[in-house]
């Protein structure tokens, strides 16, 4: 198997073996801590520019397959395993990881010590980085991972929302085959920002009975309300919530017209709208097993997520009730404004990969329009 190299921006070399496309990619080096649905975290699109570290050893024992896509092709640009599985056994597997990668042309590498790059992404941040299997020079490697621009300041979202508004109809699926939930006629129309969406959010609401429009990221406050929709929704997207253009007038242009669902990147939106800050956390949170705190009932979740960004607790004094909280580091992690009949969350209650914990959220913001 032909060798590959991860160099990152500081110069630290990581030796190992090219899998998926051979060549060079570059991309913020980040690490997930899920031990499964590596195909869900690989085709979210939040992941447009980065390479994803998986910290868990074994990696690929089941394939990949039409179902687990949430969208049409993986958007992280390269991946890092320590050990590859050659064969994919599972029942739903049409392919293997390394053919998978190999066809959307997606470079990895396999065979590195994971546990000391994540490590050292945890003491030193995440950062740039480069994986090749044609060139072997760390020097000239770190240079040009140097050279790349860091997440602040891109707006990646406004790059892989829809160019055009289409309906979404579809619910969640069993792919175990069990008798499928039942889904409750469409009541409410909702509007849902794509800043580079995942499949299964839209899923999840339709599931509580909406009807979803899907909008562009740079579709007007006005356009929206012309809709007359019983509520926003603000999807999760790549890149640096600050620079999607006009996102944040667009938002606090909806605010008390209209109730108000974001996650992710839609809460990071939703803080901006208030005259919040968000700010880059040094590796942010990125996998299944992250414990957030509901500061209204007291209750821990545990949620997954993927993240780089986050929002400045003292920035919403007085214009937002801080809601959750991160359990392991105390970050903000949720965010409500009762009086514009708007909440968001910094984790994934659609998980996909992840636990269930947290999928009540769909059906609080349809009594939220119901109300
Ligand atoms: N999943 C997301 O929506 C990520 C939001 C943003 N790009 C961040 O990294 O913080």
């Amino acid at each position: 198997m032909k060798k590959a190299v991860l160099v990152l921006a500081d110069g630290t070399v990581f030796e190992g073996r090219a899998f998926g496309a051979h060549g060079e990619t570059v991309g913020e080096v980040v690490f997930n801590t899920s031990m499964m649905g590596y195909q869900e975290i690989l085709t979210d699109p939040s992941y447009v520019g980065q390479v994803v570290t998986m910290a868990y050893p074994e990696m690929g024992n089941v394939g990949a397959n039409p179902e687990d896509e949430e969208a049409g092709k993986p958007h992280a640009v390269g991946m890092v395993v320590r050990m590859l599985s050659e064969k994919s056994s599972n029942w739903r597997a049409q392919e293997t990881l390394d053919v998978y990668l190999k066809w959307h042309g997606v470079a990895g590498i396999q065979g590195v010590d994971t546990r000391r790059l994540v490590r050292h992404l945890r003491m030193h941040g995440a950062q740039q980085g480069i994986i090749s299997s044609e060139n072997h020079s760390p020097a000239a490697l770190a240079e040009r991972a140097r050279s790349t621009p860091g997440m602040e300041g891109l707006d990646l979202a406004t790059g892989v929302s829809t160019k055009e508004p289409y309906t979404f109809t579809t619910p969640s699926q069993d792919v175990f085959g069990g008798t499928p939930r039942a889904t409750p006629p469409p009541r409410f129309d909702v509007v849902a920002y794509d800043y580079g969406l995942k499949r299964s959010m839209l899923q999840f609401l339709v599931d509580e009975g909406c009807r979803v429009t899907v909008v562009p990221a740079a579709t007007t406050a006005e356009q929206v309300l012309a809709r007359k929709p019983h509520g926003v929704f603000l999807a999760n997207g790549p890149g640096d919530p600050a620079a999607v253009k006009g996102a944040d007038r667009t938002v606090a242009n909806l605010l008390g017209k209209v109730p108000v669902f974001g996650i992710c990147l839609g809460h990071q939106i939703l803080a901006l709208a208030l005259g919040g800050r968000t700010y880059k956390m040094k590796f942010g949170h990125r996998g299944a097993n992250q414990p957030v705190k509901d500061l209204t009932t007291g209750k821990v979740e545990i949620t997954a997520q993927n993240h780089g960004f986050a929002v400045d607790d003292a920035s919403l004094k007085g214009k937002a009730v801080v809601t959750h909280i991160n359990l392991n580091d105390g970050t903000v992690e949720g965010l409500s404004i009762p009086d514009a009949r708007a909440f968001s969350v910094q984790y994934h209650p659609e998980s996909s990969p992840g636990p269930h914990d947290a999928r009540y959220l769909f059906a609080r913001f349809a009594k939220l329009m119901a109300q």
